[in-house]
């Protein structure tokens, strides 16, 4: 193995496999940190933990099994994927896992890159975009678990970690690798802006001996081509069977295909309240959805007034669990009813799901948006999933995306 991944989230897990996969790699991700060897001829594996909003201590815990984990099976540079919107709480958790995956692999200097310019997401001036906005005017400023107010990445990371935090500006990434390279500090963590793939492809060749990477899945782009690799665009056919939408996420890009699917589509909202007053049955959502004549939406995403008030009746973590834990629930009673392919709305609601139905590794497949792949989860029968960040897709990628991972008969 070449690249270990070690993912804060399950949509990001696949969204930096699928950059793997698409650089010509062969990537397995992995739900959780495997026990064992994996028998299997890999070139990059992805470990998809839910460490993003857990508590410091078991974020580090956990990215540091990850990381064991990957040496054990011979991975000889680490990447560390964080959002592409830097997603932390008040406490971290980038920083303290950065600094302990610094520690544990003692690498000296590492490289912070959440650009992901395909989506958006450009860093500038040490600053976090995404579009033409500074991130904490993007909507991110309302996040449910992880509201981002500074768009100063520098200062943002000096809050979380205890080494020093270093730039490397746009204009010296715009003169190539070498450029970046003897920019690069000895000791810490370094910002390294980039606005365009371009940037993206010299910090990947200038990471050529660089041990650990920060990032989202963007900072992996030029990652297979050190190691011999061409591009590629994985393929594989869809999955018969019913489909459906399972949409926990509250942010903006989400909210609109929330409303553009619930046109055209049968839908039942789930609030925060159905959730943790229990008082809504899995077994009827489920009924409900067999009854359906063409794939239906099940959803709790609302807008941000609605959450802040369902947080302040319920506080913020019960509420956030109590969906969760529905949709987890939910995606098992689906499966069990001959739902086939499930699209999810929502990083933390994918891991939900993911560790709902029980799934040890998962394949990736074809794009069905930037930063969106199809997953398989084998079995018999095989289920196709689509992890879908809340940001990311277009307005229709619902209905999409259900259409490309049914199987053309
Ligand atoms: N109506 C709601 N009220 C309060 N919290 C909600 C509501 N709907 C979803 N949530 C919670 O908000 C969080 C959304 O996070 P996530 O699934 O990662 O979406 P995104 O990918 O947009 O960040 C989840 O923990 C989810 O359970
Ligand atoms: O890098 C990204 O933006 C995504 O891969 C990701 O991690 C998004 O997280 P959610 O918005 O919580 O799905």
């Amino acid at each position: 193995m070449k690249i270990g991944v070690i993912a804060d989230d399950f949509t990001g897990a696949s969204d930096i496999g699928l950059t793997l996969a698409e650089g010509g790699m062969r990537v397995g991700q992995f739900v959780g940190i495997p026990t064992g060897h994996v028998d299997q001829d890999l070139d990059a594996a992805v470990v998809a933990l839910k460490s993003r909003t857990a508590p410091v201590d078991e974020a580090v815990r956990d990215s540091l099994a990850a990381c064991d984990w990957l040496l054990s099976q011979g991975a000889q540079q680490i990447v560390f994927k964080v959002c592409s919107t830097f997603d932390s709480t008040a406490k971290g958790n980038i920083g303290p896992v950065l600094d302990a995956l610094a520690e544990r692999l003692n690498a000296p200097t590492t490289i912070v890159c959440p650009a992901f310019p395909e989506n958006g997401r450009s860093v500038y001036q040490g600053h976090l975009f995404v579009q033409d906005k500074l991130l904490s005017e993007s909507g991110m400023q309302n996040h449910p678990l992880t509201p981002m107010t500074d768009p100063d990445l520098r200062r943002l990371l000096a809050t979380q970690s205890t080494g020093p935090i270093h730039h490397v500006a746009a204009l010296v990434v715009m003169q190539g690798a070498a450029a970046i390279r003897s920019a690069l500090p000895p000791k810490g963590h370094t910002i390294v802006d980039a606005i365009r793939d371009a940037d993206l492809l010299e910090i990947g060749k200038a990471a050529r001996d660089t041990l650990l990477l920060c990032g989202g899945s963007g900072i992996a782009l030029g990652l297979p081509a050190n190691f011999g690799f061409e591009p590629q665009h994985p393929q594989w056919d869809g999955v018969s069977g019913p489909g459906i939408v399972l949409s926990g996420s509250c942010s903006r890009a989400t909210r609109e295909q929330v409303a553009r699917f619930r046109d055209v589509a049968p839908h039942r909202e789930v609030t925060a309240r159905d959730a943790v007053s229990g008082s809504i049955s899995v077994e009827e959502l489920v009924n409900w959805a067999l009854e359906q004549k063409q794939p239906p939406l099940i959803y709790s995403s609302a807008d941000p007034q609605v959450v802040r008030q369902a947080q302040d009746s319920f506080g913020k973590e019960k509420a956030s669990a109590a969906i969760e834990n529905l949709f987890s629930v939910l995606s098992r009673g689906l499966r069990a009813a001959g739902f086939r392919r499930m699209v999810i709305a929502g990083g933390e609601t994918s891991g939900a799901v993911v560790q709902g139905l029980r799934a040890q590794q998962l394949q990736i497949g074809p794009r069905l948006a930037a930063g969106v792949p199809m997953v398989l989860l084998p079995g018999t029968p095989s289920i196709a999933l689509a992890l879908k960040s809340g940001n990311f897709g277009g307005p229709d990628f619902f209905a999409d995306a259900l259409n490309r991972m049914e199987r053309q008969q």
